[in-house]
């Protein structure tokens, strides 16, 4: 089987800012500028990992340990400090609601802005258009600005253009977090689908419970390190039992 996502060795560093006050900054000046008013940290610290088409991977771990940002460097949004990322075929998901849309455009305008960037040709877009409105339920809101939408509307229309952009490698971080529970169901439905027929699929969740439905395999983060990195139901164990 062929290796869709290919991660190795990649390090990233942010920046952790403390807030000074004018006179410790005052004096940090006068003083020569010894020391650092900010100091660097490892978000990711070395981290493989290699994914094969048609895996289903949970990525876990407590909040602040590194998911979200491994998420973004396998999307290609985050490059890392050093180490290298591959991914063989379209990748599309919901990474951050709401990015890659503009919120003066109205959500029909939208679907064509996110389809293009996704990939998609103005032909495909059009030809999908109705199935992503009617899978989002968006209905006569289509015309409105985005600006206007609630939350759970933007997860909708993001959600519904990502699936329809027929991604081989499809990201999901966090995406039940804001909709209501019927239109949860009807994502859960799909990601299941869409592994089913083949699709690797990287999922970002704290819903233990569900991973364990969803996935087959399970990367434990821990201060942005890999801990685990095994069965989905080991790997929820041994996120239990760092408790
Ligand atoms: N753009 C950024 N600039 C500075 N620090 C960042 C940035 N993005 C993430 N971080 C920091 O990197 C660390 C890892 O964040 P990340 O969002 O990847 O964690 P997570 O495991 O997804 O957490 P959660 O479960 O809370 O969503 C955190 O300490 C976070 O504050």
């Amino acid at each position: 089987m062929a290796t869709a996502i290919d991660v190795r060795n990649i390090s990233k560093q942010f920046v952790l800012r403390h807030t000074r006050s004018l006179k410790e900054a005052l004096v940090w000046l006068l003083t020569g500028r010894k020391g650092d008013l900010s100091h660097k940290f490892f978000a990711l610290h070395d981290v493989s990992l290699s994914v094969e088409q048609g895996e289903s991977v949970a990525l876990l771990g407590f909040n602040g340990s590194g998911k979200s940002t491994l998420l973004k460097h396998i999307s290609g949004v985050m490059t890392p400090d050093s180490g290298s990322v591959l991914t063989r075929g379209r990748v599309a998901g919901l990474i951050e609601v709401g990015a890659g849309f503009h919120h003066d455009l109205t959500g029909r305008d939208n679907v064509y802005l996110n389809g293009a960037i996704l990939g998609m040709t103005e032909e495909q877009i059009k030809e999908r258009f109705d199935s992503i409105v009617e899978f989002s339920e968006i209905g006569e809101f289509i015309d409105t600005e985005v600006k206007f939408y609630s939350s759970g509307m933007y997860l909708r229309l993001a959600f519904s253009v990502a699936v329809h952009t027929d991604p081989e490698v499809f990201l999901v971080d966090e995406i039940l977090a804001v909709g209501d529970e019927p239109f949860q169901r009807k994502c859960i439905a799909k990601i299941k689908e869409l592994s089913a027929e083949g699709k690797t699929l990287v999922v970002v969740s704290h819903d233990l419970e569900l991973v364990k439905q969803i996935c087959e395999r399970g990367i434990l983060l821990e201060r942005g390190r890999i801990q685990y990195d095994g069965n989905i139901e080991r790997a929820v164990e041994v996120m239990r039992s760092t408790i």
